[in-house]
């Protein structure tokens, strides 16, 4: 007696055991874009799984993308959020990423409107414009500002390297900021290095990212980093509004600056829902 097997019962265990699937809806702010993920039910299981998360973020080998976030619950908070550098690692405060993990919330109705949420760098408030693709975000008070020759270095949430240049549009943001982030002094912690040109109305601002190891399209932390040095540098007090140019698009950063420290920090621009899918791990 023989059995015919069909091609897809031969084929279908195989598949189903080598393979987990994971969902995911990708969203972008200001050109900088990532990867987000509900765990709510806590069934995602690659939070040390360096390797995955980095090919999942790789733009030949996965979905591509500058970082990876996931949202989870949290006890006093509407949700938590954490987040994955494209090398697979865990990384300090995203901006941007912040923007876009609100985005998703509300998406998901996790939130409405405004939420209380969780990161790595402490509680952060944020506000979502009614059609969802406009986030607020309060980013962390700034004391404690440091300078390098002519540059700034301060921690927004994570750790920047803020230089004033002139002709930004053909500078190689990606040779001369790699250059800065493995010199003697940045290369063990590593830092995002952040070039700025005053253009008058308007800062236009460019990153080399740690931890992609390259030029993104836009950094949240870095140009609230960029904001908050250029007052310092211009000796600006009171509340400062900033309008902020970068390659992906434009965000806005406001603060209230004594000359000291800096609070009630805004971050604000575009969180926009990009596509869905699901992929093989
Ligand atoms: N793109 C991010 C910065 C991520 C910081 C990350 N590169 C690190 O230093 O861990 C942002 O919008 O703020």
């Amino acid at each position: 007696m023989f059995y015919h097997a069909s091609i897809t019962d031969l084929v279908k265990p195989i598949y189903y055991t080598q393979f987990m699937k994971l969902d995911f809806l990708k969203y972008e702010g200001a050109g900088n874009d990532f990867i987000l993920i509900d765990n709510r039910n806590e069934t995602f299981s690659l939070v040390d799984d360096t390797e995955t998360i980095k090919k999942l973020c790789d733009r030949h080998f996965g979905i591509g993308a500058d970082g990876l976030m996931v949202l989870q619950m949290k006890n006093g908070f509407d949700f938590e959020m954490l987040y994955f550098n494209a090398d697979g690692r865990e990384g300090s405060m995203c901006g941007n990423g912040g923007r876009c993990i609100v985005a998703f919330a509300n998406h998901l109705k996790v939130i409405e409107g405004e939420t209380n949420f969780l990161a790595v760098d402490g509680p952060h408030y944020a506000t979502i414009s009614e059609n969802g693709n406009w986030v607020s975000l309060q980013m962390i008070d700034v004391q404690d500002i440091k300078t390098d020759g002519d540059a700034f270095v301060l921690n927004t949430g994570s750790p920047h390297y803020v230089l004033e240049v002139e002709d930004l549009a053909s500078k190689d943001v990606y040779q001369d900021g790699k250059t800065i982030r493995y010199n003697e002094t940045y290369s063990a912690k590593g830092i995002n290095v952040n070039f700025v040109e005053d253009l008058g109305d308007h800062y236009f601002v460019r990153t080399y990212e740690r931890g992609v190891e390259n030029e993104t399209f836009a950094c949240g932390t870095g140009v609230t980093a960029v904001s908050m040095a250029m007052a310092k540098k211009k000796g600006l007090t009171g509340r400062i509004k900033n309008s902020i140019r970068v390659p992906g698009g434009n965000l806005n950063v406001n603060f209230n600056y004594d000359g000291n420290s800096f609070n009630n920090v805004f971050l604000e621009g575009p969180a926009t829902f990009v596509f869905e899918g699901s992929i093989n791990i």
